[in-house]
């Protein structure tokens, strides 16, 4: 089974020895994890050191939203890890995307590495209409993504976190060269939980999106690694 660039899997466990069963699990066939908030915070910066002596790439999902100099400092310091993307809320407005932009070129330039990519969170994959209608923003939650997408671009941002079903229109306005990572990705068949926004691999490629992010689907499968192989054959009969 070959690996495919495109599928991200979700790390989200609590510590290194369950990070260090999956991947030895799944081999050669995920090239690409994510490391979120539930992971990050529990065991630190070790689990990146890990990921990359097994030369994986690695997501960086901690989406930070904070003031622009706070942002900056922060993403300063994690653009030291050696992750290949980070993120943070593109809500946090047009200065702090910028700000950050600057940050991750500067540090990156200054220590001499590959500079990760930055990509924004748009609005969360498991917020729906009336989730959404509660927060009293203007425009309509659809809306509100291309338009976030739009001001990402502008800031400097390499490509954004969206829905499968927002990926569409995100390139068509913002162009095939601008990164769209989709969590909110099932399986057909799959039950339904915390995710609204959702899509099966292969209609979420043909959407437009150029990352999947993919956690429970895998991790929490009797077989992960036959999974993955279901998933990746999926997204192979979609090319
Ligand atoms: O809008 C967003 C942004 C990030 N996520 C993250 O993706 C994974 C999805 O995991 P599943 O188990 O496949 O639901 C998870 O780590 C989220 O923090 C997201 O789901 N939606």
């Amino acid at each position: 089974m070959s690996c495919d660039q495109r599928l991200i899997v979700a790390l989200d466990v609590h510590n290194m020895e369950t990070v260090q069963q999956l991947v030895e699990q799944l081999g050669d066939s995920v090239s690409y994890y994510k490391v979120g908030m539930e992971l990050f915070y529990s065991v630190g910066s070790q689990v990146i050191t890990y990921l990359r002596q097994q030369n994986k790439d690695i997501f960086l999902d901690l989406k930070l939203h904070d003031i622009p100099n706070t942002v900056g400092q922060g993403l300063a310091t994690l653009t030291q890890l050696g992750a290949t993307m980070l993120n943070v809320h593109a809500s946090g407005g047009l200065a702090m995307m910028q700000t950050a932009a600057r940050v991750v070129k500067n540090k990156a330039d200054e220590i001499q590495v590959q500079r990760p990519k930055l990509i924004a969170v748009t609005v969360l994959t498991s917020m729906n209409a009336d989730e959404w209608s509660a927060l009293r923003y203007n425009a309509d939650l659809s809306q509100q993504v291309i338009h976030l997408s739009q001001l990402a671009q502008k800031a400097g941002m390499d490509g954004v976190v969206a829905s499968p079903q927002e990926a569409a229109q995100i390139q068509a306005v913002c162009g095939n060269e601008f990164i769209i990572v989709t969590p909110g990705i099932r399986p057909s068949g799959a039950t339904i939980d915390d995710q609204s926004r959702i899509a099966t691999p292969a209609r979420a490629l043909k959407n437009g999106a150029h990352h999947l992010v993919i956690g429970r689907p895998i991790t929490a499968a009797a077989n992960p690694k036959q999974a993955v192989k279901d998933i990746l054959r999926e997204m192979r009969e979609q090319a």
